[in-house]
């Protein structure tokens, strides 16, 4: 795959606080990068470095083409967007086309983005989740190959931000378009990344594939919860090391999943079983130094 950024060694400081140290990766072309992490992890200021806001300290950052010319070639959708409120959808396109010099067919944006009845439609009467598309569709009028989208869903309903992820997909697809997103929502993360990178502190703690993120932090440890057809073989749960659950529940955490479940159903006899795989979730949590105890609440490891 071709390469379309390259980031070597990059780090910032403000004042004395380190925001990134010695970041290094590569962004294959047509790629989605979700970039998670903390508050104050360093996300934005590694968008902003990327985009040219911020000079890096150390490091560079090379694009496949041209820095020069870089707001021909890049999209950028920072946390909060502003329009002006009385302005209509279509106007504001056809202000955005112009400004960009761009031969993008307005309507049929309108149209993916499930936006074209509200054309007429003053930008204060849009939902959230229309103004975010709005949003992204702005940024993309001028058909850059790299979009950087920072906390693109944040404040949006699930089904609002279900909709932003699919025109993402589209967009993905359909132009092969490079996206680069920050987000606190791990499920948008794994919905929509082919790599994730994990910021800790301003330092790269992971980069690769949501699956090998879990394959290699969860060793393989699966949680198994249950009731008991029985409760007075409860004591039989010992030997698992099985932690009660409220609601008459038990937990077991293992590595060798289907020998505990084949014993629990011999010794104790289970109903309403649920076996859960550890998500990317665990996998943040862990790598920050934490993880959740067995009724949910979050814990130092
Ligand atoms: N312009 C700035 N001046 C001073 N310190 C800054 C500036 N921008 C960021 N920082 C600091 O750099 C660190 C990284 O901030 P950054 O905004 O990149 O984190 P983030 O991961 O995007 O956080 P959040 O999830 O809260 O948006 C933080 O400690 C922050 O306080």
């Amino acid at each position: 795959m071709k390469e379309i950024i390259s980031i070597k060694d990059v780090s910032k400081k403000f004042g004395d606080k380190t925001a990134l140290k010695d970041i290094s990766f590569d962004v294959n072309m047509g790629e989605i990068i979700g970039i998670v992490g903390h508050n104050g992890a360093g996300k934005t200021t590694l968008i902003n470095c990327m985009v040219d806001i911020y000079q890096p300290d150390k490091g560079n950052i090379d694009f496949i083409f041209d820095k020069k010319s870089l707001y021909d070639h890049i999209g950028v959708q920072m946390q909060n967007s502003y329009f002006e409120p009385r302005s209509k959808v279509i106007d504001i396109c056809k202000l955005y086309k112009k400004l960009t010099n761009s031969d993008a067919n307005i309507l049929e944006l309108l149209e993916e983005f499930e936006l074209k009845d509200e054309a007429k439609n003053n930008i204060s009467n849009l939902s959230g989740g229309k103004k975010q598309r709005l949003a992204i569709l702005l940024t993309l009028i001028h058909q850059p190959e790299v979009v950087f989208l920072d906390e693109l869903t944040s404040g949006l309903d699930p089904v609002a931000r279900r909709r932003v992820w699919e025109v993402l997909k589209l967009v993905n697809k359909k132009k092969a378009t490079t996206i680069i997103l920050t987000s606190h929502f791990l499920d948008e993360i794994e919905y929509l990344a082919d790599r994730i990178l994990i910021l800790n502190k301003g330092e790269m703690a992971y980069m690769g594939t949501v699956g090998d993120s879990i394959e290699r932090y969860s060793d393989g440890e699966k949680v198994i919860e249950f009731q008991i057809k029985d409760e007075r073989a409860s004591f039989k749960l010992a030997k698992y090391n099985a932690v009660e659950l409220p609601g008459n529940r038990y937990q077991i955490k293992t590595k060798d999943d289907e020998r505990v479940l084949k014993g629990l159903i011999d010794d104790a006899g289970i109903r309403n079983l649920i076996v859960k795989s550890p998500t990317l979730e665990d996998v943040f949590l862990k790598i920050a130094g934490y993880r959740l105890d067995s009724e949910g609440r979050i814990v130092n490891e």
